[in-house]
């Protein structure tokens, strides 16, 4: 990698990702209450819970959507609570969009969209085609193939957005993510609406992303058998507030999980099902096909 931000930010080790004490109101309710968990470097750690838990609201405080009521969430040292979700990106914190699967451009287009927040020549000297502007895009070029290489998207990489597969345009959601080089990816629902095959290729799509750069992972996610086999650790949110932590055996095991998925034992209100276009496994005891 030759350009300067890139070439800093992959010498970096990720940084602990710590969410602590956060509360977000809107008007009369309480979408997260006093939640806190600390993603550990490298790890993969999911936001999981039933319709309604918070897990959105999570993921646009982290990165910088939802300003919280109280509580702070640190990247390392650097504060990002206020920060705007540009900063937070620059920062290398990166996020998917559960909904929004770009349909615009090639391939290639939307990854070097990806690229820009990286880019250091100016506006002038690109359009003049000054020899560092050009041989900065050569340089932005070649990583972004490589990226869409690790995703599994290299044979289409000049092929139309419109063109691919939803599960391949979900790919191009995340590889653009990976083109700013994060250091945390906030995956939202990556299996959302996919196909049995489609997100068993997804599956392993993250764990060649994990294997090979240096970031930690943060998923929301209804898929609990995706969850159970790809993350360290998981959060579980219910109504806003958390009621349970740990790895994946953990928390399958734990009774206010099972009574907050299932609505079963003591108090018995939590949703029983996720969320909607979300096939796949509903409880988190489950693994899916
Ligand atoms: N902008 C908003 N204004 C008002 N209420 C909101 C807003 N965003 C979320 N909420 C409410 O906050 C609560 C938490 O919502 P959130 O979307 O974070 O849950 P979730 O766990 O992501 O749910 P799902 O699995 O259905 O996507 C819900 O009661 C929701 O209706």
């Amino acid at each position: 990698m030759n350009t300067g931000t890139t070439a800093t930010r992959a010498a970096e080790a990720p940084e602990p990702l710590e969410v602590d004490r956060v509360t977000v109101r809107f008007a009369g309710l309480t979408a997260l209450d006093d939640v806190s968990f600390t993603v550990a470097p490298g790890s993969v750690h999911a936001v999981i819970g039933p319709n309604g838990a918070g897990k959105s609201t999570c993921f646009n405080v982290l990165s910088g959507l939802h300003r919280p009521a109280s509580g702070t969430v640190r990247y390392g040292r650097q504060r990002l609570t206020g920060l705007a979700p540009h900063r937070i990106a620059a920062l290398g914190i990166a996020r998917t969009f559960q909904n929004i699967v770009t349909t615009e451009g090639t391939v290639g287009d939307n990854l070097m969209l990806g690229r820009h927040a990286l880019t250091r020549a100016g506006f002038v000297s690109s359009a003049l085609h000054l020899p560092h502007a050009v041989r900065e895009q050569r340089a932005h070029l070649a990583r972004a193939r490589e990226i869409a290489e690790l995703v599994g998207l290299e044979r289409h990489f000049d092929a139309p957005v419109a063109m691919l597969s939803y599960g391949d345009r979900k790919r191009v959601e995340m590889a653009r993510a990976l083109c700013l080089e994060p250091r945390v990816l906030l995956l939202d629902e990556p299996v959302a609406g996919m196909n049995t095959a489609e997100r068993a290729e997804a599956v392993e799509v993250i764990r060649t992303v994990r294997a090979q750069l240096p970031l930690s992972i943060v998923l929301v996610e209804h898929d609990m058998g995706l969850v159970m086999r790809l993350a360290d650790e998981v959060t579980v949110l219910d109504f806003g507030r958390r009621i349970a932590h740990g790895t994946p055996d953990e928390v399958r095991r734990d009774p206010e999980v099972l009574r907050a998925y299932l609505g079963t034992g003591a108090g018995g209100t939590g949703p029983a099902t996720p969320g909607p276009g979300t096939p796949g496994p509903a409880t988190p005891g489950k693994e899916a096909a």
